[in-house]
């Protein structure tokens, strides 16, 4: 049996079935792009859901952790051939219910494919290290042991990596999974279930429970036998869950929100820089955690690059991303079109100039859909909204610097520390930008998105819990250490 029926109504997956929530309760899961497009039915699911889910994962916790490492690495070797099988169809879900372009939506689908591959791997490597003891005779050393459960909650601007990047992760260092993906993707969510299912994964190793934050989110992070929860989405969101977790002694993980800078000193290959401005501004419609929003430009090259900038967005085709030449799609929801609007709004408002966009695109076939132009402000201060709070759409704020020393310091005033990027041809500057900028991610002469999964990912200050995703940085996540001692 898949997720789908033929009415596409889209089910919880529990304890290896495919299963109706217990409210009986369905909502459409709309495309972005064209609301009329409906592309599935999907949970709204209660706690009585979760619950047995929670149980489910549970029980199958002992069983899971005692198979070999290699042996888990198995089920996801199977799952990423069955991904990468199902990428054209994936990836074609993907821009129906976010709005992403298709492009963007195969490269995401393949990457989950890499995440999977990479950590069926991590399932032969090494879990713990030999320590020298002050007795001679005795052996001292690490291993790791899973937590129990952990409850996995996504949103849904990258819905395929994010949830493959934390549940690969926790089931190869033998934890069992309670997953909530954000209800806007909740099909592609169920897409990326059915190839675990199909790849043999035995049931309650994940356990899919579609609905709402405020009630499933909610519950997961109070529930007493979820042992820890990763997750990715709003700072007010993730706020909330660290205070429950913390309550009751669960292990936490949070990656939130992010103001990225980027710096263009006078020396910079312009054109490169205007066009890793554009990629990291307004790709995925700005809605990456990674995503640049604010653009400090040394005032020597402020007007060519400001020319420059203007001039390429012009350029830039905005439709329905399964359309052949779109480079930008809509919005995800009406709630995040309606959030960039009123961000444009008080841009406005508070005294920057608007240089392009600030308009919600809705003539003709836009209509239908949940568009925004690309909009780039200049004369923005430091105080003002839009430099301070993420906004997650498509607004650039263009700012003008004398000095690298200014550009780095106002890049700092931020709570947020997720991504950072630079572009110059200085060894003194890049060397003092990657010590003094407070960012996780650092990039040089490169656009602020763009994570590598073997790579460490997660950010300073307010951007995450002050821990790491992906690469072998997962591992402090998702295990514990034991500190054995053995003596004959
Ligand atoms: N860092 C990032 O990558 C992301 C950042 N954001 C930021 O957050 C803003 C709002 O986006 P939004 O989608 O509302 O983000 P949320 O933080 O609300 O959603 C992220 C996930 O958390 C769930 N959730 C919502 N409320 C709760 C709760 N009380 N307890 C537990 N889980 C909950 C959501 O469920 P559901 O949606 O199903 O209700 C979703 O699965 C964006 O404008 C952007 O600034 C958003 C997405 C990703
Ligand atoms: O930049 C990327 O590729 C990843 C961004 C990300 O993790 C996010 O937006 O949540």
């Amino acid at each position: 049996m898949t997720a789908g029926t033929a009415r596409q109504t889209y089910l919880n997956y529990i304890n290896g079935q495919w299963t109706p929530s217990s409210t009986s309760q369905t909502e459409p899961s709309i495309s972005p792009a064209n609301t009329y497009d409906i592309v599935g039915y999907v949970q709204q699911s209660g706690i009585e859901d979760l619950n047995a889910a929670v149980e489910a994962a549970g029980r199958a916790q002992p069983v899971w952790r005692k198979l070999s490492g290699p042996k888990r690495g198995e089920y996801l070797f199977r799952a990423a051939d069955v991904l990468e099988q199902r990428l054209d169809e994936i990836a074609e879900t993907v821009t129906r219910e976010m709005g992403k372009t298709l492009p963007e939506a195969k490269g995401e689908v393949q990457r989950g494919v890499n995440i999977l591959r990479y950590y069926a791997g991590e399932g032969m490597r090494s879990i713990g290290e030999v320590i020298p003891s002050t007795d001679s005779e005795a052996l001292m050393l690490t291993t790791r042991v899973p937590l129990g459960v952990v409850g996995v909650i996504t949103p849904w601007n990258f819905p395929v990596a994010i949830p493959i990047w934390k549940i690969a992760p926790a089931i190869i260092y033998g934890n069992t999974v309670v997953f909530k993906p954000a209800q806007e993707t909740a099909v592609t969510a169920a897409k990326i279930v059915e190839c675990l299912d199909e790849a043999g994964l035995p049931a309650g190793v994940v356990n899919l429970v579609m609905g709402k934050g405020s009630v499933i989110g909610n519950a997961m992070a109070e529930h007493p036998y979820i042992h820890a929860i990763t997750f990715t989405g709003s700072n007010d969101v993730g706020k909330m869950i660290a205070q429950k977790a913390v309550a009751r002694g669960a292990k936490y993980q949070l990656e939130m929100g992010g103001k990225n800078p980027i710096i263009v000193l006078e020396d910079a290959d312009l054109d490169r820089a205007v066009e890793a401005t554009i990629s990291g501004g307004l790709r995925s419609t700005g809605q990456k955690c990674t995503a640049t929003s604010r653009v400090f430009v040394q005032s020597a090259i402020y007007e060519p690059f400001k020319r420059r900038l203007l001039a390429r967005i012009k350029e830039l085709t905005i439709g329905n991303g399964l359309a052949d030449g779109v480079w930008m799609g809509p919005c995800a929801s009406q709630k995040q079109l309606e959030t960039v609007l009123s961000y444009i709004e008080k841009g406005i408002e508070e005294g920057a100039t608007l240089l392009c966009g600030g308009r919600r695109l809705d003539d003709g076939e836009f209509g239908t859909g949940f568009y925004v132009e690309p909009t780039v402000f200049e004369n923005v201060s430091p105080n003002m909204t839009i430099a301070r709070e993420e906004i997650f759409g498509p607004v650039l704020a263009l700012i003008k610097v004398e000095t690298f020393e200014e550009a780095l310091a106002l890049a700092n005033d931020t709570p947020f520390g997720l991504s950072a990027s630079i572009f110059t041809q200085n060894i003194g500057k890049m060397l003092t930008f990657i010590q003094d900028i407070e960012a996780g991610l650092v990039r040089i002469n490169e656009e602020s998105a763009g994570v590598e999964l073997q790579a460490p990912f997660g950010g300073m200050k307010q951007s995450s819990s002050h821990s790491r995703e992906q690469g072998r940085a997962a591992i402090e996540f998702f295990t514990a250490i034991k500190t054995v001692f053995v003596k004959g």
